[in-house]
C-alpha cells in the first residue's frame, strides 16, 4: 500500500515538487516578494486591506446582531431537536427510552398538527391515569431502523395521519422509507420476520374517507410491522375526518388502549388530575424586543420536513383582488405575494404556498377577558418544560401572554369533549364545574352542541359561568392552555400562477370560507382565509365590488412588530409532486371545482407562454365546475382570452354548473361523462396525462366515472373480463407512472 507521506512527495506531471527540490533561502523569499512597480505596490496594499478587515470581521464590522438569538433559535434547540445542554441528543430511540427511564413512546407522524396533538395529549394520559412514564416523539427525530431495539419491556404507540394521494406526513418520510424497503427485505441482514421481533404496540390512524386511499399510512405501517414480527397488543384505530368525527373516534380508541393496560398490565386507574408539562413563567424583566411577537413557530426540523419546505419568512402582498363576492357572502380572492427579498424561496408550478394565520382580535380578547389576564397581556412570559429531556416547547420563547394566543395556540379550534372535562378542575364556581361536567359526559349530545356552536375556548369558559359577571377563570394555568390547545399550523393553497412567467411572485387563489353549522343560523368563519381578507381589506390598491363583504373578524394589523405590518404574511413554500409533464407536446385533461382551478390557471399559462417561444403545447381538455357563471366562475376572462388566443385550437374549456335557475345541477364527473369517448380516447390513444385539483369528495366521484368509461371502452373492444379489478390497476397504474396526478382537499 502507497504511504500517503510517498504520495505527497511524489512530482506531479507540473513539474511543481522538482521546482522545490532545492528551497531558496528565506531572505531570497522576501526580497523576490518586494514590490518593484507602483501597481506591485498597490496590489500589496490592497491584499493587507483585505486580510485586515477579513481578520476584524465580527468586531469592528458586520457584528453579530445581539438580538439574532431572537430569530434564529428554535424553541426545540433548548427542549429537545438535537442539541441540548451542549451534547447532542441521541436519535437512538431505545437508547433514548433507557436515559429517560419510559415505558412508553407515542410517536407521531402529522401533517396538520391533529395527531401530534393527540400523541402528547396521550402521553400526558398515560401518565395521570395509569402512572406509565411515557413520552411523545416526533418520527422524524430518530433513527427509524432504532425502533427494531425497543425492547419488549416498552410498548410503542404509533399514530399518524395519511396525506397528500395516500402519503406520510412529512415528518413521517424517513420512516415510512426505512419500513418499505424493510418489508421488501432490503435494510437489514436479519430476516424481515423477525425484524421488530421485540416490539409491543399499538397504532392509530388519521384519515378521511373521501379519499381514495383511506387511512393508507397507518395500514400499511401495521401490515409490514406484523410482517416484521412486531407484536400488535390491540386492534389498530381509525378516525375518519369525513363527519369530522376524528376527535370521538380517537377518545373511543384511547378508552380501548386503557382498557388493555388495565387489564393485561394490572395497572389500576386513577382519577385523572392535570399535571403540566410545561411552566409558563412571567418574567418582566424581559424586554419586549427580546420576545418573540408573530414570527411562525419554526416548524419541525425533521430531514422530511426540510426536503420538501422552504423556510418561513415574512413575504410582501404585491397585490390582491377580488375575484368574485356574491350576494350569499362567498367571496375568492387572488393574491400575488413577492418572494424577492427572500432568495432561499424559490417555487415551480404546481407547488404550495403555506399560509401562517394569527387569530382574530375577538377571540384573542376574550380569552384573555374570561382568564382575567386582560390588563397583563403585553407581560412577557417564559414557556418552560419540566421535564426537558423528554419534551419539546411547541411555542417561541420568550413571548407575551398575548402573542402566544395571537399567534402561537390554535384558540379558534372547536374544544375536544377530553379538554372540556379537564377544565373543570379549574371551574371558578360548583355552577360552572358541573355544567362542564355534564357537557362533556356523553359523547352524543356534545357531539351534536359542537355541531351547533362549533365551540372554541373562550366561548366555552364564557358559557360555563355565564349569570356570574364576577366569575374569572383565574385558576386555570397558561401551561394548561400550553399544553392542552393545539400550536398554530400553516394553512396550504396550490400556488395559481407559473414560475416561467412569475418567478418571483407566486399567486395565491382563496375562497373566504365560512363553514355553515346546522341549523344553519351559525357558521364558522374560515381562521386563514378571513385573515387574508382582512389583509387585502388593508391594502389600499386592493379591487373591492360592492358586494365584497366587510371582514367579520379584525386582526392586529399593522403588527406589533416591524415584520407584520400590513401587507405582510408569513409563509413558505411546499414541494408538491403536482407538476406538469416535461413535454409539452403531452396533451392535458384537467379537471377541477372551484378554487381547484388554481394550478391549472398556473398550468394553462405556462403552456401559453411555452407555445409563444415556439414549444407546440398538446392539447388541453379542462373541465371546470362551479355554481354559476354569473357568481363564481374565477378567472373566466383569462380563460376566455386564451381559448380564443394564445392556445386557440389547442385549449377547450368545458364547463359545468350546478346552481343555475332552471338548469339541471351539473357536476365535472357529468361533463366527464358526458365526453366519454374523447377522454377515453385521450388516455388511452393519445397518452394524454391526467389531473385532478378541488374537494377529496369531487376526485372521487371523477376518478369512478373516468374508471367506469376506460372498463365500457374494453369492454366494447372485446375485453369482457375487464372489471373492477382491472380498472382499479389500470388507475393505479396511471398513478405510478405519475400519468394521473390529484391535488385535493378534504
Ligand atoms: C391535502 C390533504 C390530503 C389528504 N389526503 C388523505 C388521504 O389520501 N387519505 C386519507 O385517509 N386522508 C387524507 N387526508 C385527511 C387527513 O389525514 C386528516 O384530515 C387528518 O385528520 C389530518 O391529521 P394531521 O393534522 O395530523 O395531519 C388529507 C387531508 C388533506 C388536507
Amino acid at each position: 500500500m502507497q504511504s500517503p507521506i510517498d504520495d505527497v512527495s511524489s512530482p506531479d506531471s507540473s513539474g511543481f515538487a522538482a521546482a522545490s527540490a532545492t528551497p531558496p533561502p528565506f531572505e531570497e523569499i522576501l526580497n523576490r516578494m518586494k514590490p518593484t512597480t507602483l501597481s506591485d505596490t498597490v496590489a500589496l496594499a490592497a491584499a493587507t486591506f483585505v486580510f485586515v478587515a477579513y481578520l476584524l470581521r465580527g468586531y469592528l464590522w458586520d457584528k453579530p446582531d445581539p438580538y439574532g438569538y431572537i430569530f434564529y433559535e428554535r424553541p426545540q434547540a433548548t427542549d429537545g431537536d438535537g442539541a441540548h445542554g451542549g451534547t447532542r441528543r441521541t436519535r437512538n430511540i431505545a437508547e433514548r427510552l433507557e436515559e429517560l427511564n419510559k415505558d412508553v413512546v407515542v410517536f407521531w407522524g402529522s401533517q396538520s398538527g391533529t395527531a401530534e396533538g393527540f400523541a402528547n395529549r396521550l402521553s400526558r394520559e398515560l401518565h395521570q391515569r395509569l402512572g406509565l412514564d411515557a413520552m411523545a416523539a416526533d418520527l422524524s427525530d430518530f433513527e427509524p431502523e432504532t425502533i427494531a431495539q425497543i425492547p419488549r419491556s416498552k410498548t410503542a404507540i404509533l399514530i399518524l395521519s395519511t396525506y397528500g394521494e395516500g402519503d406520510p406526513s412529512d415528518n413521517a418520510t424517513q420512516f415510512w422509507e426505512w419500513l418499505i424497503k424493510a418489508v421488501e427485505g432490503k435494510n437489514s441482514d436479519s430476516a424481515t420476520s423477525a425484524l421488530l421481533g421485540s416490539l409491543k404496540y399499538a397504532a392509530f390512524g388519521l384519515g378521511n374517507s373521501d379519499y381514495q386511499y383511506y387511512n393508507r399510512v397507518v395500514d400499511v405501517v401495521d401490515d409490514a410491522f406484523v410482517a416484521c414480527g412486531a407484536e400488535r397488543l390491540l386492534p389498530t384505530g381509525q378516525a375518519d375526518d369525513s363527519h369530522g368525527a376524528t376527535e370521538e373516534d380517537f377518545l373511543e380508541w384511547k378508552d380501548s388502549l386503557f382498557a388493555f393496560f388495565r387489564d393485561h398490565f394490572g395497572i389500576q386507574e386513577r382519577e385523572p388530575k392535570y399535571e403540566p408539562t410545561v411552566d409558563v413563567v412571567e418574567d418582566d424583566s424581559l424586554q419586549q424586543q427580546d420576545l418573540y411577537d408573530g414570527e411562525p413557530v419554526h416548524p419541525p426540523e425533521g430531514s422530511g420536513f426540510k426536503q420538501v419546505n422552504s423556510p418561513v419568512k415574512a413575504l410582501k402582498i404585491r397585490n390582491a383582488k377580488e375575484l368574485f363576492a356574491s350576494s350569499s357572502g362567498r367571496n375568492c380572492l387572488h393574491m400575488d405575494l413577492d418572494i424577492t427579498d427572500h432568495p432561499q424561496l424559490t417555487y415551480k408550478t404546481g407547488d404550495h404556498l403555506a399560509v401562517w394565520p394569527m387569530n382574530p382580535n375577538q377571540e384573542v380578547d376574550r380569552l384573555l377577558r374570561v382568564l382575567g389576564l386582560t390588563s397583563r397581556r403585553q407581560s412577557p412570559v417564559i414557556v418552560r418544560a419540566l421535564d426537558p429531556e423528554a419534551v419539546k416547547v411547541k411555542v417561541p420563547t420568550p413571548t407575551s401572554i398575548e402573542a402566544l394566543l395571537r399567534y402561537y395556540l390554535e384558540i379558534c379550534a372547536a374544544v375536544p369533549r377530553d379538554v372540556v372535562r379537564g377544565l373543570a378542575e379549574f371551574a371558578p364556581t360548583p355552577a360552572a364545574r358541573d355544567f362542564l361536567h355534564i357537557l362533556g359526559k356523553d359523547k352524543d349530545s356534545y357531539g351534536s352542541f359542537l355541531s351547533h356552536t362549533h365551540i372554541n375556548l373562550g366561548k366555552l369558559l364564557e358559557l360555563a359561568t355565564k349569570g356570574d359577571s364576577t366569575a374569572v377563570w383565574s385558576n386555570l394555568p397558561l401551561s394548561y392552555l400550553v399544553d392542552a390547545l393545539p400550536r398554530t399550523q400553516p394553512r396550504f393553497y396550490s400556488i395559481s400562477s407559473s414560475s416561467i412567467i412569475s418567478p418571483r411572485a407566486p399567486a395565491i387563489t382563496a375562497l373566504v370560507s365560512s363553514t355553515p353549522l346546522t341549523p344553519p343560523d351559525a357558521s364558522i368563519p374560515g381562521l386563514t382565509t378571513n385573515y387574508l381578507l382582512a389583509l387585502s381589506d388593508y391594502l389600499p390598491e386592493a379591487i373591492k365590488t360592492a358586494n365584497t363583504p366587510s371582514p367579520m373578524l379584525t386582526y392586529n394589523l399593522p403588527g406589533p412588530s416591524d415584520a407584520l405590518s400590513g401587507g405582510l404574511v408569513y409563509g413558505h413554500i411546499r414541494r408538491s409532486k403536482f407538476k406538469l409533464p416535461m413535454q409539452a407536446s403531452c396533451p392535458l385533461i384537467m379537471i377541477a371545482a372551484g378554487t381547484g382551478l388554481a394550478p391549472f390557471r398556473a398550468f394553462i399559462s405556462e403552456r401559453a407562454r411555452l407555445q409563444s417561444i415556439g414549444k407546440k403545447s398538446g392539447k388541453i381538455l379542462l373541465f371546470f365546475g362551479c355554481r354559476n357563471p354569473e357568481e363564481d366562475f374565477i378567472y373566466s376572462d383569462e380563460l376566455a382570452q386564451l381559448e380564443e388566443g394564445d392556445l386557440k385550437g389547442t385549449l377547450r374549456v368545458v364547463t359545468a354548473f350546478s346552481r343555475v335557475q332552471g338548469s339541471p345541477k351539473l357536476y365535472v364527473q357529468d361533463k366527464v361523462r358526458e365526453l366519454g369517448s374523447e377522454v377515453v380516447e385521450m388516455l388511452t390513444q393519445e397518452s394524454a396525462s391526467m389531473y385532478i385539483c378541488g374537494r377529496a369528495s369531487m376526485a372521487r366521484e371523477v376518478g369512478k366515472a373516468v374508471g367506469d368509461l376506460v372498463m365500457d371502452r374494453r369492454k366494447d373492444a372485446g375485453e369482457s373480463s375487464f372489471g373492477e379489478n382491472q380498472t382499479k390497476q389500470w388507475r393505479e397504474g396511471m398513478k405510478r407512472t405519475r400519468k394521473w396526478q390529484e391535488d385535493v382537499w378534504g
